[in-house]
């Protein structure tokens, strides 16, 4: 036994006449990982004693506390990443906390924080006020497993990915150790299948919950609809759509008469591209975005099945470096603004499709990716700035696809995504 040690006692009346009050209390200690070392009913069956490490102390009183509503239930969250979809969840948390807890018994606190050269941690929650101020006083370097070691011990922690790395071995870290992950970040979910199926097994085998809609169209329930579609027995027979805000946004640009090179520099300072814009123009973030879905449905592929026709000119897209990058696109700007006048005197639109076709004969690809000239009849021509769609022809939505249709990138809608994410977790955990 290690000492100090503390008694933690559960009392209530009608103990013994309501069941499972032992598993309730029992369960929710050992989800945060406090090992209980001896533990006691008394006589009267109206309390239930553990003894455990006097340093979980805090954290084993807060949890039973949620676990019979006797308090808002806490959320710990560890934030991965401050840039655009980052610092916006920040200013809506601070904006929500108050009313989640007053309202939805939920208390979200911000445990920890890290960008790519720095992290803050404090177990009693950092001000949310001043996570900027924190994260630039820290000095320290962001160590994931030892800051994930630190959020374990806190009541329903939950990793939060808003970078666009490949966080692979952060996941496996994260669920290893019992914590919740949601994701922006689409690359983990883009992995190959045997790596993203083993994240998925891990999760479901450690009873954590991985949220990732904001990984398709932003805060549109994309994915939530797939997977209600697939749990209530639903044929899919094709899925197609316009995944990408960014590549919404330009083709709308291009036909108002703005250069390719200008339109892409202003989606960027706008939030709407990834961090380098290559990704969107390339294809790739369209092709992941339906490379996710297609494995939704229980499609094996990886990534290099997607067929991927680029927006713009691949030899366009070589530089790492941005500024050289857009010189290189301007190179460009005439001839793509040609083709988008070509178009419109044919009475047709640009737009950037992925389609998913999960009966595709052998030998053609199943999901396919590129810029296609849309009649105005098309539900992609009416589609405005960012507006992105995903349309579901399924056995019963077979005469009238199912459509999700909205703003599909942007720091506000994403984070606000990110943010329902977490709240699904919270809700669906409050009480146990
Ligand atoms: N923007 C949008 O509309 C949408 C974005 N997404 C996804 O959200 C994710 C974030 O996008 P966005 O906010 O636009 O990207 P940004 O480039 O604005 O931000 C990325 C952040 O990740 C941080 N970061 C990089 N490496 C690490 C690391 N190893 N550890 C911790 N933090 C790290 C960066 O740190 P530093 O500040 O030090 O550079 C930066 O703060 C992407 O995966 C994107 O695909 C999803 C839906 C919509
Ligand atoms: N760059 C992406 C952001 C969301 O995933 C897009 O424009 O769709």
């Amino acid at each position: 036994m290690r000492e100090p040690v503390t008694l933690l006692t559960l009392v209530g009346e009608a103990m013994g006449r309501t069941p499972n009050v032992a598993g309730r209390f029992f369960g929710a200690l050992g989800q945060i990982g406090v090992l209980v070392r001896a533990s006691a009913q008394g006589a009267g069956e109206r309390s239930i004693s553990a003894v455990i490490d006097g340093e979980d102390t805090a954290t084993a009183v807060r949890t039973v506390h949620a676990a019979f509503n006797l308090a808002a239930q806490e959320v710990n969250l560890l934030v991965l990443g401050k840039g655009t979809v980052g610092r916006e969840l920040l200013y809506q948390l601070a904006a929500q906390q108050q009313a989640l807890a007053g309202d939805q018994d939920v208390l979200i606190k911000l445990a920890g924080l890290a960008d790519s050269r720095r992290a803050v941690f404090d177990p009693a929650g950092i001000p949310l006020a001043r996570w900027d101020a924190r994260l630039q006083e820290s000095h320290v370097p962001p160590d994931i497993p030892a800051l994930l070691d630190r959020l374990r011990r806190l009541p329903v922690p939950i990793l939060v990915d808003c970078t666009a790395e490949d966080t692979t071995a952060v996941y496996e870290a994260a669920l290893a150790r019992g914590i919740h992950v949601v994701s922006a970040n689409k690359r983990p979910l883009a992995a190959t299948w045997p790596v993203r199926q083993g994240l998925m097994d891990m999760a479901r085998a450690r009873h954590r919950r991985w949220e990732y809609e904001t990984t398709v169209g932003a805060s549109l329930p994309v994915i939530d609809t797939l997977k209600g579609l697939v749990r209530t027995g639903d044929t899919i027979l094709r899925i197609e759509g316009s995944f990408s805000g960014t590549l919404g946004y330009l083709a709308g640009e291009l036909s108002r008469g703005v250069p390719l090179s200008h339109a892409v520099r202003d989606a960027r300072a706008r939030g709407y591209t990834e961090p380098h814009p290559r990704d969107d123009l390339s294809g790739l973030d369209v092709a992941r975005k339906a490379l996710i879905l297609a494995r939704e449905l229980g499609m094996q592929l990886d990534l290099d099945a997607v067929a991927i026709e680029p927006f713009a000119p691949s030899e366009a897209l070589g530089h790492d470096d941005l500024e050289r990058f857009f010189l290189a696109l301007a190179e460009h700007d005439d001839a793509v603004a040609a083709r988008i006048e070509r178009m419109r005197q044919a009475g047709r639109v640009l737009r950037y499709l992925a389609q998913i076709d999960p009966s595709a004969p052998a030998g053609a690809p199943a999901v396919r990716v590129g810029p296609v000239e849309v009649e105005p009849d098309h539900p992609a021509a009416r589609l405005r700035g960012t507006e992105a769609f995903v349309a579901f022809t399924t056995d019963r939505h077979r005469a009238y696809p199912l459509l999700v249709q909205g703003a599909g990138a942007g720091g506000a809608v994403t984070a606000a995504g990110v943010l329902t994410d977490i709240l699904k977790i919270a809700m669906s955990l409050r009480g146990r």
